[in-house]
């Protein structure tokens, strides 16, 4: 059976050029040449097997992390490997590790809030790995509300430094039972970083200048142990068996820990040497920098996830053939093992499983386009923070937040789903899905909540409404409000299915959904007299309006992506069918939202569900090439299901008798649990 292709009927029927599909989703021809590289080099080494992780023992599953993670720090530096193939290294080696932390957070806290002469010292350090970073803002009871941090950075004129000191219960504000107030989370704190970045309240001569990021040594460089005043540890085991396991979360007490006055990172504010406190011409909010740029970072990934999650499904739901007449269909050439499902359904085309799993699909394709975005607005508001205009702040904000939000939640329901459109085997770890979804789920809390988040972008949506009477117009993705006027008064105009495959009109109708529900909430919100109150009153409310929002963000994005020139034969027409998938799909679940607000009339929604329907029907023969389009490797899919080739079943069945469970036939406990119980039946059932 090697060698033998049990999708390809399935790759023969696409109608598009797979390969300029590729490079549409990897984003440009280098990019798909960096990733198919360096994809290739990690499936092929033995070094970054992955198939055990699920088995191993905690403390083996660490240790081999370390393992992986010194072998590609290796390859990288033989390899003379540049910034961008070594990211995509550590992406496709696919173990979460402290070098996530180190290169996706310490970094660029580094980057942002250091000063330059600080950055010249720090940054050669990190780049090498000579000292190796987390970022450890949370506390065990605070996470969400950073303002509320109770880490305490004291100046101490008469040697300096500051004194770092995690608060004891006594004098705490809380109620917690716990003894120590301490940082609590980080990922690489646990039992590898050297340093951190630490989120701490910064007090000089008595007063109390809110949260500020030190750099603090933690662990010495000689030995590895904790320097002075330092407790540092694991918090234990996470969801999942492998899965996030691989990092050392950590938690940490700093005991009066002394660090030199110029470890505070001193881009946003200073303390002199007199122990003054300035303040630069930056916003304040720039102490919180380093999460917009993950957020931005997390949207890109969740595009990742997703599609990993998908292809598998989509594969198997192509393999897996269910009813039908065994007997029915005329015999092929191929394998007998192919002919004994001639006649039976693919699952993928009960039209159920394909209006579950195309709108995943489509959601990838969509997550890949804004994610591509908001990178490009993260670059954007980058260039004019280094030029003093923080104009774009607040909406890069709200867009980070909103669409972290919206993505992390649609990807890890996306993936649950996948695992569930996979059948009985979804639910085995060899289907690769159990892990993926325990790895990604944690997404939707950190880097912020996702409700936390969406109340963010909530704040921004009310405060433009508030500022629409006066005159200010708003821009970028809230452009929109600007025309709130025709957009509360306008009627969608489709008479035809067809008519759904309008960009404007779809435009339309997703903008006066967003505007109609932002300005309900103002409206409400305007009846109370306290508007805190108020907004907590009606944050539930709110946090619809917010994900109103962030939709359209994602479908005009779609939309513009597809105004673009696209080579490749029949690839933009492939792509406006999924475009179509996306906001059709939207439109058909929160139908609710689009009816109650009249834009859309109860005639309108069905033909907006027939035209659903028969994209759904242009995307089927496509479906294995969209997900090819993806360029992964079996070793990055990490699914039996998911396999290039499709041929599933005899490779479950090799997979089950390697299970450890498997080595002996008798299992070990029979002599001791199964044999005397059985005696016993066997015993009673003679009496
Ligand atoms: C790729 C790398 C690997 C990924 C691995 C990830 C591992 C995980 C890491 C972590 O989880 S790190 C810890 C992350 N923690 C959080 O995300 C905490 C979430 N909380 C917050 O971000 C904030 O505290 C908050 C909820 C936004 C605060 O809300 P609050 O209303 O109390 O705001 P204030 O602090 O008072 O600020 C008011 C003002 O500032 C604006 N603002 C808030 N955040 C930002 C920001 N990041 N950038 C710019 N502006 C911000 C906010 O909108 C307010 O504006 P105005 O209304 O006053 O105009
Ligand atoms: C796997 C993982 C890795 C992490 N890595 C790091 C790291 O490297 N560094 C770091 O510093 N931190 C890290 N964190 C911590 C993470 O950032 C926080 O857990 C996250 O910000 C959520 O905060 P919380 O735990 O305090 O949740 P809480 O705020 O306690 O949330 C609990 C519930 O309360 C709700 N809620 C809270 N506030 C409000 C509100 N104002 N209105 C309405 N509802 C609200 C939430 O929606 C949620 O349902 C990590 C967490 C995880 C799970």
């Amino acid at each position: 059976m090697a060698g033998v292709d049990y999708l390809a009927d399935e790759r023969n029927k696409a109608e598009f050029d797979v390969d300029s599909m590729k490079i549409v989703w990897a984003g440009s021809r280098h990019t798909f040449e960096v990733a198919d590289r360096i994809s290739k080099l990690v499936a092929n080494d033995p070094a970054f097997r992955k198939d055990d992780r699920p088995m191993l023992p905690r403390k083996e599953l660490f240790k081999n992390t370390l393992r992986k993670a010194a072998y590609a720090w290796k390859l990288i530096t033989e390899l003379r490997l540049s910034e961008e193939e070594a990211s995509k290294l550590r992406f496709f080696v696919d173990e979460p590790a402290y070098t996530d932390l180190h290169w996706g957070m310490f970094v660029p806290a580094l980057k942002g809030q250091c000063t330059d002469e600080q950055q010249s010292k720090w940054l050669p350090l990190a780049y090498k790995m000579q000292i190796i970073g987390c970022y450890a803002q949370t506390e065990l009871g605070h996470g969400s509300n950073v303002q509320g941090l109770e880490t305490t950075a004291t100046f101490d004129p008469q040697t300096d430094e500051f004194v770092i000191h995690s608060p004891t219960l006594t004098s705490s504000k809380c109620y917690h039972t716990v003894e120590v107030l301490c940082t609590w989370w980080p990922g690489g704190l646990g039992k590898v970083s050297t340093h951190a970045v630490v989120y701490a309240r910064l007090i000089t001569d008595g007063k109390d200048h809110g949260v500020h990021g030190f750099i603090v040594q933690l662990r010495s460089m000689e030995d590895h142990k904790p320097l002075p005043g330092i407790t540092v540890g694991d918090i234990g085991m996470k969801f999942g068996n492998g899965a996030y396991n691989t990092m050392d979360n950590g938690v940490l007490t700093l005991d009066h820990v002394r660090i030199p006055r110029d470890q505070m990172m001193m881009r946003v504010s200073q303390v002199t040497r007199e122990g003054k406190y300035k303040q630069s011409d930056v916003p304040r909010q720039l102490v919180y920098g380093t999460m917009v740029y993950v957020r931005q970072k997390i949207v890109a990934d969740a595009s990742c996830a997703l599609s990993k999650a998908v292809c598998i499904a989509t594969r198997y739901s192509a393999v897996r053939r269910q009813f039908g007449s065994q007997n029915g269909g005329p015999e092929t050439q191929s394998a007998h093992y192919r002919k004994s499902y001639t006649g039976l359904i693919q699952v993928i085309d009960y039209k159920t499983q394909q209006n579950r799993l195309f709108p995943l699909l489509a959601s990838a394709y969509a997550f890949r386009f804004v994610g591509e975005w908001l990178k490009w607005l993260y670059t954007d508001v980058t260039q004019r923070l280094a030029v003093n205009d923080f104009s774009t702040l607040p909406e890069a904000h709200a867009c980070t937040a909103g669409l972290k939000s919206l993505t992390t939640t649609a990807t890890a329901d996306g993936i649950e789903e996948c695992r569930k459109l996979c059948g009985g085997h979804g639910y085995l770890c060899t289907s690769g899905l159990p892990e993926l979804f325990a790895v990604y789920v944690p997404a939707c809390t950190y880097e912020g909540d996702n409700i936390v988040l969406l109340l963010q972008v909530a704040r921004f949506l009310m405060k433009t409404v508030s500022q629409i009477g006066s005159g200010k117009q708003p821009v970028g993705t809230i452009a929109y409000m600007g025309r709130v006027e025709h957009l509360l008064k306008s009627r969608c105009s489709v008479q035809r299915a067809e008519d759904w495959l309008n960009p404007s009109q779809v435009l339309e109708a997703f903008e006066a959904r967003a505007a109609r529900m932002s300005v309900s909430c103002a409206q409400n919100l305007s009846k109370f007299s306290n508007p805190e109150e108020g907004f907590a009153e009606l944050s539930a409310d709110l946090v619809e309006a917010a994900v109103a929002h962030c939709q359209l963000i994602v479908v005009s994005k779609f939309l513009d992506k597809l105004q673009q020139d696209i080579p490749g034969k029949g690839v933009k027409q492939l792509l406006q069918a999924v475009c179509g998938i996306y906001y059709l799909s939207l439109l058909h679940k929160h139908q609710g939202e689009f009816l109650a607000t009249s834009y859309i009339t109860p005639k309108q929604a069905a033909l907006a569900s027939d035209q659903l329907r028969a994209l759904y029907s242009k995307v089927r023969p496509n479906a294995i090439a969209l997900v090819d389009s993806f360029n992964y490797t079996d070793h990055f899919l990490g699914s039996i299901l998911g396999c290039y080739d499709g041929n599933v079943y005899p490779k479950l069945y090799e997979a089950a008798k390697k299970d450890p469970l498997n080595d002996t036939v008798v299992p070990d406990g029979y002599h001791e649990y199964l044999k005397p119980l059985l005696k016993q039946q066997l015993h009673s059932a003679k009496l």
